[in-house]
């Protein structure tokens, strides 16, 4: 089974707690629980993991160059700032979409830009958790465009 790395960036882990008005209040186990289930449904093997360290996803990245056949990643605040998650998604081959729980071109003008952006396949925002589920379906369906070629 293709494994999907499932990876988020910093306070994510008070997901549910911190600023439910912008961000729900899903737990991020509740989100891990979810991509459980869909993953199960879709045939996926799922690694979920939150950090609040830059250096840790970069290795999580680096990581899933050996393991993962795609990635999903929230990288929250280092979306903005993080060159380093850049170059380490652009040297993973696979699949790459980047999710935000909320609407970033909705907000303050500095979440506007993104640096992993300029390497993902695909970019939600705004759907809530349900950003998740929908990058998982999408990450699926282009390792199974990817392996019928
Ligand atoms: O921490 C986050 C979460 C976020 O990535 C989102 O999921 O909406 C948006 C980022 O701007 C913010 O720093």
């Amino acid at each position: 089974m293709p494994l999907i790395a499932v990876l988020n960036g910093p306070n994510l882990n008070l997901l549910g707690k911190r600023q439910p008005e912008i961000y729900g209040r899903e737990t991020l186990a509740d989100v891990e629980t979810a991509c459980r289930t869909l993953a199960a449904e879709l045939g996926l093997d799922l690694r979920f993991h939150q950090s609040n360290h830059e250096g840790q996803i970069v290795d999580w990245i680096h990581d899933a160059r050996e393991t993962a056949a795609g990635i999903v990643i929230n990288p929250a605040a280092l979306t903005h700032t993080s060159v380093a998650i850049l170059d380490a998604l652009n040297a993973f081959e696979g699949p790459v979409v980047e999710v935000h729980v909320s609407n970033v071109h909705k907000r303050e003008s500095f979440r506007h830009h993104s640096f992993v952006s300029l390497r993902a396949d695909g970019v939600i925002a705004g759907c809530g958790t349900e950003g998740y589920l929908l990058a998982l379906r999408h990450v699926s369906s282009r390792l199974g465009a990817r392996n019928r070629t």
